[in-house]
């Protein structure tokens, strides 16, 4: 049995986190596990921003988007140096394990935290981005989707009524997740994601087609992985003659109360990771594959092969027409 666990949170924020908190900190309380919460990710456990955490710190959190623990980026952390003072921060008060709740990047100073310090890490996939290998959905993911999809919905009366194109610009990083399954469930005209090629030439010769067959307006969702929909938006006036307008979501899809999915995801990942610790277990990631909770070693997150479903891609053109 471990006696001591703390909890951070770690680059972008993702809705989510909260639940995720929540559910590892009630079961670790739940074992009589000494209970602790990182402020600003690695930031924090590098300054000691370290403290003990009841239960007055989980509750009333599991709607709340955000995280409560505040997230940050520590570049410094790459430097072994930075990690050793970090590490001897939780090692002085005899913290044993620890919950890392992050994407990909915050996985790679979890897994460094562990090679080098013993630090028994586990390893919660939350980023809006979804790009993360070992799980089908990130917390965060649906969420994001859905205000994506809130925002498609607006822009299309716009859209419409003025009979334009809108590029919408969407979040991802080098993932094009966000954009493909928002094309799919918002019902848009277009699509761009880093995963494919994507020659403004053909999306011209869509726009084309569509206004023969009559269809007076497009949505056009961009990946930020593929550039700016501002720039792509001034190469798409060269060729197209239809008004078009860019528009980027930027952060307002990182914010908002967690959906249903991503609740349950967080909630079954937080205690799940708190279970792992408590068996002896440590240097994993937790997944959801098949509608089953699985764990990986952590540094399956960006060694094995992550591809987008070709299958969903083409569905997306077939519907875009
Ligand atoms: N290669 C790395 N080695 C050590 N720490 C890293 C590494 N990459 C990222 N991190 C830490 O994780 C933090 C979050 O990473 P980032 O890529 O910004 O977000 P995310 O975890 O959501 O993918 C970074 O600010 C840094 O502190
Ligand atoms: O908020 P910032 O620092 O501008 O970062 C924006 C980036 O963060 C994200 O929202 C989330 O990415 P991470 O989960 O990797 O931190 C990306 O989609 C986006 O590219
Ligand atoms: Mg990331």
């Amino acid at each position: 049995m471990i006696k001591s666990i703390a909890i951070l949170t770690s680059g972008g924020d993702a809705p989510g986190m909260n639940p995720a908190i929540r559910a590892a900190g009630k079961v670790a309380l739940s074992k009589g596990i000494d209970l602790y919460g990182i402020k600003r990710g690695y930031l924090g456990m590098l300054n000691d921003e370290i403290f003990r955490m009841d239960g007055r710190d989980l509750s009333g959190i599991i709607d709340r988007g955000g995280t409560t623990l505040l997230t940050a980026r520590c570049p410094e952390f790459k430097d072994p140096k930075i990690r050793a003072i970090a590490a001897e921060n939780l090692k002085k008060r005899g913290i044993e394990g620890l919950v890392v709740i992050g994407g990909d990047g915050s996985f790679h100073g979890a897994d460094l935290l562990f090679k080098e310090h013993g630090i028994k890490v586990v390893g919660i996939p939350g980023t809006i981005d979804n790009d993360i290998i070992g799980t089908d959905y990130t917390i965060g993911f649906d969420t994001c989707l859905n205000t994506i999809l809130d925002a498609i919905t607006k822009i299309r009366d716009t859209a419409t009524s003025h009979e334009r194109t809108i590029l919408v610009e969407v979040m991802g990083r080098d993932a094009g997740d966000l954009a493909l399954y928002a094309t799919l469930a918002g019902g848009g005209d277009g699509l761009m994601i880093p995963e494919q090629e994507n020659p403004i030439d053909v999306l011209a010769y869509q726009i084309a087609q569509r206004r023969k067959n009559g269809k007076l307006h497009d949505i056009v969702l961009v990946a930020e992985g593929v550039g700016s929909a501002i720039e792509i938006a001034e190469e798409l006036k060269k060729k197209v003659h239809t008004d078009i307008r860019p528009v980027v979501l930027a952060h307002i899809q990182r914010g908002g109360n967690p959906s249903g999915f991503d609740r349950i995801l967080a909630t079954k990942m937080g205690a799940k990771a708190v279970e792992i610790l408590d068996a002896g277990k440590s240097g994993v990631m937790i997944g959801m594959e098949g509608n089953k909770l699985v764990t990986h070693p952590i540094s399956h997150a960006w060694e094995g092969e992550r591809r987008l479903s070709q299958e969903d891609y083409d569905l997306a053109l077939t519907l875009s027409k």
